[in-house]
């Protein structure tokens, strides 16, 4: 079991069908904590006795639901419990991510720098850094992390908050980068890059995505690109190699929190030792899970469970 860290947004998803809690790295860290590690959610709650629908106090109700530590979560008396309007146009969702909310003034303390020197992963994106305060602190954690702390940067790229600055800083301080491919030629056009992604046409163009990881990575002191291509599966890149995995058919109820998904496996089988093949696999086969069912966080049977992790361990 290892100690892994979901840093930054934790809100709440308004989804059509409902109020479903969300945020990119907590999706993450619920995944992480069901594959088996002490999975830490690292953010702020809002505490205003104003708050009529008492968002921060359900939160923290359905995150009891799950096997995650919520003790360090923090509570804000100043700003709201984040929110986030959820429309979803031809089954891709689009955003609305209310600001100021309590999650743009995470607080570096005593409890999250000895949190930081104990993560052994910890996963953070660019949309809590669109404040300058939980930016500052996002930074002060990933430094007081170990140097063998697997620090993921799942870029997240939500408009408008995402900049050069922030995808550049936060390159410079992870492991394992993670992205999918629309957010590839946003990200190098965003850096200068010069491979010619493109996203037109339905085709994968893979010799220009493995170009583009290769940039990233003789730029930055990655150990590994990972770029996940929806239904089509995913690319791993490192200084060692490459893998393609295909994507794997089945029903899709909806896409939200299924890439936090790949990234959580993909991470619980790095720490575990694995190699492309089977990092790719346990990506795809838990992020394809999370797109069949509805909402990010959706509930896990022990016969699932152990289906797809015997499906994972068929992989080399
Ligand atoms: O990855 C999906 C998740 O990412 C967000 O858009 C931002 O954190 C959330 O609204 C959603 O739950």
């Amino acid at each position: 079991m290892n100690v892994v860290v979901g840093l930054g947004e934790l809100l709440w998803d308004l989804l059509p069908e409902g109020a479903r809690l969300g945020g990119a790295p907590a999706n993450f860290t619920v995944m992480a904590a069901r594959l088996g590690h002490r999975g830490v959610v690292a953010s702020r709650l809002g505490a205003q006795e104003t708050d009529m629908d008492d968002w921060g106090s359900r939160a923290r109700t359905v995150l009891s639901g799950f096997p995650v530590d919520a003790s360090l979560i923090q509570s804000d008396t100043d700003h709201p419990t984040g929110t986030v309007d959820v429309e979803f146009r031809n089954g891709e969702p689009h955003y609305v991510i209310h600001e100021p909310v309590a999650w743009d003034f995470l607080a570096w303390t005593p409890e999250w720098q000895q949190l930081a020197q104990q993560a052994d992963a910890v996963c953070f994106g660019s949309l809590a850094q669109r404040s300058q305060a939980s930016r500052k602190t996002i930074h002060r954690f990933l430094a007081a992390t170990r140097p063998e702390c697997v620090r993921v940067f799942d870029v997240n790229l939500r408009a408008p908050y995402f900049s050069a600055e922030i995808v550049t800083e936060s390159l410079e301080r992870a492991t394992i980068f993670k992205l999918n491919e629309s957010e590839v030629p946003q990200v190098l056009a965003m850096l200068g890059g010069t491979a010619p992604v493109s996203n037109a046409g339905t085709d994968i163009d893979e010799t220009a995505l493995h170009a583009a990881a290769d940039w990233l990575l003789e730029r930055f002191p990655l150990k590994l690109v990972a770029i996940t291509l929806g239904g089509e599966g995913s690319l791993l890149v490192s200084r060692e190699g490459a893998h393609r995995r295909q994507g794997i058919r089945g029903p899709v109820a909806d896409t939200v929190g299924a890439g936090d998904a790949f990234t959580a496996a993909m991470v619980d089988a790095y720490l575990r030792g694995a190699g492309l093949a089977r990092m790719n696999e346990a990506g795809n086969r838990w992020g394809g899970w999370v797109a069949s069912q509805h909402g990010a966080m959706p509930a896990l049977s022990a016969e699932t469970y152990t289906e797809i992790q015997n499906n994972i361990a068929e992989v080399e």
